[in-house]
């Protein structure tokens, strides 16, 4: 069973009073002119059928929605927002001039002019259309994503929109809990969350490079994901992409796609730390502009998941959200977002974070067990959740902010451990990434020392398709991995004749039915 959007079947609570700016109640709707802009009016929008438009940019032309007060900028990580330094998003820029993170900062007081209601309302009136930029599950939220872009700059693949799935028989079988959701981010364009934050860097690229800002291309490091996302959102685009990749550490489905998508491809024989030093240094020296979450655009994108899921949730929020770690991008992501959703008062809290890390790249694990007393880098080692092997994440501070404010907790999972986790979930109808299997080895340890009870509301974000990760099922599977397998289900060979079926089959169904004879 899936959870809805909360979509209104019928149009008239969306078009019952709505404040307007002004927090008075319209009684109709405003429409939508090109000097002034109210969000209200998209929500009119829906009252009834449009004549056919040549295309959906054509549409969104006739409805300019230019004129508007939202507003955003970089600014250091966590500054006030009197912070002195600022850079307009126009800019090309990744770090702070003391050389830490930047982020987007959002003008909050033109935002709160609306209240939770109305956004809530007008998030819900654009899930499931084709409206342009809309009908993306991250552009439906574009007045708190990049507010000032011109929808026609906008490289989008409708991302977003993803179904939040009830793992009933996992909850129930394996964690004894009944009210256990998977957040299916990896069903996606290319196959994991990345969309969610490429789309926003790379329109904001086209932008860039329709102002004449001297960009030639998009480059990043990657293990994988973030190079599929790069590589198909450039090529979309027409813009050449650049993508650092450690050599024989991706999986083949990841590799295939940026070659696919027409991207360079290195292949470099370092690992993911190695390229993306490489990448730092080289975009700091050519005109190429740099993809990775160290770029603030991204997590603007990334944070409409955690947004989506109280959407899904008709507004209600989960008590705790577990999220498998990396460069560390994505866990600070959905904290931003659900902070948002609480600052704008279309909730009153947020949920506890969880970051899993695989325990052959556990900086953020280590550094937690040592109460945040020493950040240390580490060396990853081979892991089977391989996007996520990364021993020096440069969102390292994102993340302790993220898990500091959220009453947050850091888990690690074994080779052994992640894999029974996602082989025992495969067996339950799903058919997700090592990736997840890190963050449901965390729910299992979480629920074993009773830190997570039985009747509580869980999200599981699963990061990427488990399309993209089959050889290490099929390994697996196999017995091809020494010391694990233990819920093996091996192909069985059998002789193409009837009695030799049946003998199978017979032992088959005695396995399942002690009853049958
Ligand atoms: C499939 C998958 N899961 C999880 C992660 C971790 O995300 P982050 O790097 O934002 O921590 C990544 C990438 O790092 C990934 O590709
Ligand atoms: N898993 C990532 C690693 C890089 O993360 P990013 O979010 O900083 O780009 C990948 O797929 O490359």
């Amino acid at each position: 069973m899936n959870a809805s959007f909360s979509t209104p079947t019928t149009l008239s609570p969306i078009i019952q009073p709505i404040p307007n700016r002004n927090n008075r109640f319209a009684t109709t709707v405003p429409s939508c002119t090109a000097s002034t802009f109210d969000p209200s009016s998209q929500i009119s929008n829906n009252n009834h059928s449009p004549p056919l438009p040549n295309n959906i940019k054509d549409e969104a032309r006739r409805h300019p929605a230019a004129a508007h007060d939202f507003t955003a900028k970089y600014v250091p990580f966590n500054a006030g927002f009197d912070s002195a330094e600022s850079y307009s998003l126009d800019e090309i820029v990744y770090r702070s001039r003391s050389g830490g993170l930047l982020d987007v900062q959002h003008d909050m007081d033109a935002l709160r002019r609306f209240d939770g209601a109305y956004w809530r309302s007008l998030f819900d009136s654009r899930v499931g259309k084709t409206t342009w930029p809309y009908g993306s599950g991250v552009w439906s939220k574009k007045e708190w994503v990049l507010p000032e872009i011109d929808p026609d700059d906008i490289v989008s693949a409708f991302e977003g929109n993803s179904n939040l799935f009830w793992a009933e028989r996992f909850g129930k079988q394996f964690v004894g809990m009944k009210d256990l959701w998977v957040k299916h981010c990896g069903i996606s364009h290319t196959g994991s969350f990345k969309d969610l934050g490429m789309t926003v860097l790379v329109s904001q690229v086209n932008r860039l490079r329709r102002l004449n800002r001297p960009l030639v291309g998009v480059g990043c490091a990657s293990t994988g994901d973030t190079s599929a996302a790069l590589s198909a959102y450039c090529a979309s685009a027409g813009i050449p992409s650049i993508v650092f990749l450690p050599a024989d550490k991706i999986s083949t489905a990841q590799l295939i796609q940026p070659v696919s998508n027409g991207a360079l491809v290195l292949s470099i024989n370092t690992d993911f730390d190695g390229c993306m030093k490489l990448i730092r240094e080289i975009t700091a020296e050519l005109p190429i502009y740099l993809a990775n979450s160290l770029n603030s655009l991204r997590i603007e994108g990334q944070k409409t998941a955690a947004i989506e899921i109280l959407q899904q949730f008709n507004w209600e929020v989960p008590d705790w959200v577990i999220v498998p770690g990396g460069n560390l991008g994505n866990i600070y992501a959905f904290y931003k977002g659900f902070k948002m959703c609480r600052d704008l008062g279309l909730v009153e809290k947020i949920p506890r974070l969880v970051c899993a890390q695989a325990a052959n790249a556990n900086p953020l694990y280590l550094y937690y067990k040592n109460g945040w007393k020493e950040f240390k880098a580490v060396k990853a080692t081979s892991t089977f959740a391989s996007a996520i092997q990364i021993g020096d994440p440069v969102s390292i501070d994102r993340a302790v902010h993220a898990l500091k404010n959220s009453d947050g907790i850091v888990e690690e999972a074994t080779e052994d451990e992640l894999m029974d986790a996602m082989v025992q979930a495969d067996s339950t109808g799903m058919f997700i990434c090592p990736h997840t299997g890190v963050a449901l080895t965390a729910l299992i340890k979480l629920r074993k020392n009773g830190v997570i009870g039985p009747s509580e509301r869980v999200v599981v974000v699963s990061t990427a398709h488990g399309l993209k990760f089959t050889q290490s099922k099929i390994d697996y599977h196999s017995g091809a991995i020494p010391g694990m397998g233990r819920f093996a289900n091996p192909p069985v060979s059998v002789k193409a004749d009837f009695g030799s079926v049946m003998d199978v089959l017979k032992d088959f169904l005695l396995s399942k039915s002690p009853k049958y004879k």
